[in-house]
């Protein structure tokens, strides 16, 4: 018996964080993805990418179980998400940290209140341990102790999308979703909230997917990149190995007029930092 819980375990931690396969999303007759796949492998942080209405904010609902799909399997944890009953399904959500578009923060709560919600409704977790824990949340995304009293409307675009991801943070997830979290971040807090998401992935062994249009995030702060085209997952590999590829869409989206922009700002940026130092 100790043996049998002890090679769960093990099997757990070698297989991928979620694999999804076969997976058709459709809208009335438009499907958005048909015989996708895709295996996000533990403790790294996956870009998800793809042109506007490629279907990487559906993709996330559907890992996310906001979305059960038409067709398809998704294994989360090593288990079968979409046949393991309500129960199950809520034990499964609870080790996914979400950050959807917008923050989503609940507007008449405070920070703490919004980070404390959910761990009061998924945990015994009551009084000031409740607000030590939310607290503990709060730091570890990096806002200072005196936002927790803040209301969102309070706060700077960058703080918002942190509270956000204290909230995220709550239940200690093992796989954090972030739709577009550097939307609307100028290009340093978003270098922050890279890496802050990179600090804890390392730190906390989390496994992330993210979906992004930020070249930043791409290059810098993700170590693979799955790319949507054709209704699938048209390539999953490091930025820089699909910057080399040759299907139309990634040479667009890689080596098109967007990107000899950002080349050329990473090189003047770093002939300025060379200067500098
Ligand atoms: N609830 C829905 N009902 C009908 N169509 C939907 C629904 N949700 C998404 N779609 C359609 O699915 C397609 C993919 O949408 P999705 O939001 O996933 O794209 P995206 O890649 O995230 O786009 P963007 O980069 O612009 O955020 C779009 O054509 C959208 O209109």
């Amino acid at each position: 018996m100790v043996s049998a819980v002890h090679n769960s375990a093990q099997n757990e931690s070698a297989a991928p964080v979620a694999r999804l396969s076969g997976i058709r999303n459709c809208f009335g007759e438009e499907c958005v993805h048909d015989d996708l796949s895709l295996e996000l492998p533990r403790g790294r942080i996956t870009a998800l990418v793809g042109g506007s209405g490629s279907g990487k904010t559906v993709l996330l609902r559907t890992l996310s179980m906001l979305r059960r799909p038409d067709a398809g399997q998704l294994e989360l944890f090593g288990k079968d998400a979409l046949a393991v009953g309500e129960r199950g399904q809520r034990d499964l959500r609870r080790r996914i940290g979400l950050l959807f578009q917008g923050g989503a923060l609940f507007t008449a709560l405070t920070v703490l209140e919004n980070v404390m919600l959910p761990m009061r409704e998924h945990t015994s977790v009551r009084g000031h341990w409740l607000e030590e824990l939310a607290m503990s949340k709060v730091l570890l995304a990096g806002l200072p102790a005196d936002s927790a009293g803040k209301y969102p409307a309070e706060l700077s675009g960058g703080m918002v999308k942190r509270a956000a991801l204290a909230r995220a943070l709550a239940l200690d997830p093992s796989l954090l979703i972030l739709d577009e979290p550097t939307s609307g971040l100028d290009p340093i807090a978003a270098a922050g909230f890279d890496a802050l998401i990179r600090e804890l992935t390392d730190s906390l062994g989390l496994t992330v997917i993210q979906a992004t249009h930020d070249l930043d995030s791409i290059w810098r702060g993700s170590d693979l990149v799955a790319f949507l085209a054709r209704k699938r997952v048209l390539a999953f590999a490091p930025a820089a190995e699909l910057a080399q590829r040759e299907e139309q869409e990634l040479v667009a989206y890689f080596r098109g007029e967007r990107s000899a922009e950002y080349a050329k700002l990473e090189s003047s940026q770093a002939g300025t930092s060379r200067g500098n130092s």
